[in-house]
């Protein structure tokens, strides 16, 4: 059997991109393709709904319009704005179901393909639509923070945890601070679907978060090299983050 044929999604707030988040893919790929376990045909960003209303959450509008900055001639990572089109936030799960079955139909053979006009396909890439039938899993990309809010009492539903592990898979990539394996040890259910967490190691470790950019912007301090340029000079064109104009 050859390698399994992924597609990683990520999920979180974006808010903004910055040059981490693409750095994720950019390790999750060349860690797996490494392994020779999984081809890695293509990668999302999925940003979350407004209704997530974390503290300091610009719009929708605006998060998406910086990832189509960040994303624009990106060579294999697209935006799946789904989330944001959607009435209210949707859970991790949902959003990987949802990418799981427009994938599912585009590239099967049988009659359960989509209504082209009923779904958004521009994240899938186009060598992989009406390919060879060869099926690919979406799983979730994700850094250790992520998975170790599993551990934060009534965030995740258990059922959810194990689907998402279970159907689809993990890729976590590691972060200063947290420890993955020790979090995976600590939990009977992580422990059991060992199988379906890659965890990764990023050796050339960086602290970025979009925390740290809005705190900067917000202090009037530059962010350049940690972001991309254009999504700088988008950020101080709309005056986010309680940025003043000021060239990079
Ligand atoms: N420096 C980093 N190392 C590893 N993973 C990261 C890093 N920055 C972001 N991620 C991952 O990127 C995904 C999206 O995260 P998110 O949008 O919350 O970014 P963030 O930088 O953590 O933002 P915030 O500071 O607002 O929480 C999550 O899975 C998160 O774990
Ligand atoms: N129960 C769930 O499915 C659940 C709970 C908390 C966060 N999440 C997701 O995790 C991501 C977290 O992003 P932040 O790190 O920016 O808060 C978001 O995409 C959010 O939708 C999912
Ligand atoms: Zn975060």
């Amino acid at each position: 059997m050859g390698p399994q044929k992924v597609i990683l999604l990520a999920c979180g707030s974006f808010n903004p991109i910055t040059n981490m988040h693409l750095r994720m893919f950019e390790i999750a790929r060349d860690h797996l393709h490494r392994m020779g376990s999984h081809e890695i045909v293509g990668g999302v960003v999925s940003p979350v709904h407004d209704a997530y209303g974390k503290k300091d959450l610009e719009s929708s509008t605006q998060r998406i319009a910086m990832l189509k900055i960040a994303l624009k001639d990106h060579d294999w990572v697209r935006l799946s704005d789904w989330e944001c089109r959607q009435e209210s936030w949707s859970r991790t799960r949902q959003v990987l179901h949802y990418h799981q079955n427009v994938l599912n139909a585009v590239t099967s053979t049988n009659n359960n393909r989509l209504d082209a006009s009923e779904s958004d396909t521009s994240w899938i890439p186009e060598n992989v639509k009406n390919s060879d039938n060869e099926p690919i899993r979406v799983k979730l990309l994700c850094g250790a923070d992520l998975l170790e809010s599993f551990g934060t009492p009534g965030l995740w539903a258990d059922e959810d945890i194990a689907d998402i592990v279970g159907q689809h898979g993990l890729v976590v990539i590691t972060r200063a601070s947290y420890n993955p394996n020790e979090f995976i040890y600590n939990s009977d259910m992580l422990t059991s679907y060992m199988a379906n967490i890659m965890l990764v190691t990023e050796w050339i470790r960086n602290e970025i978060s979009s925390t740290r950019i809005r705190r900067a912007l917000r202090r009037s301090e530059s962010v350049r090299y940690l972001i991309p340029d254009k999504v700088i000079d988008y950020i101080h064109r709309h005056n986010l983050y309680g940025s003043q104009k000021r060239h990079l």
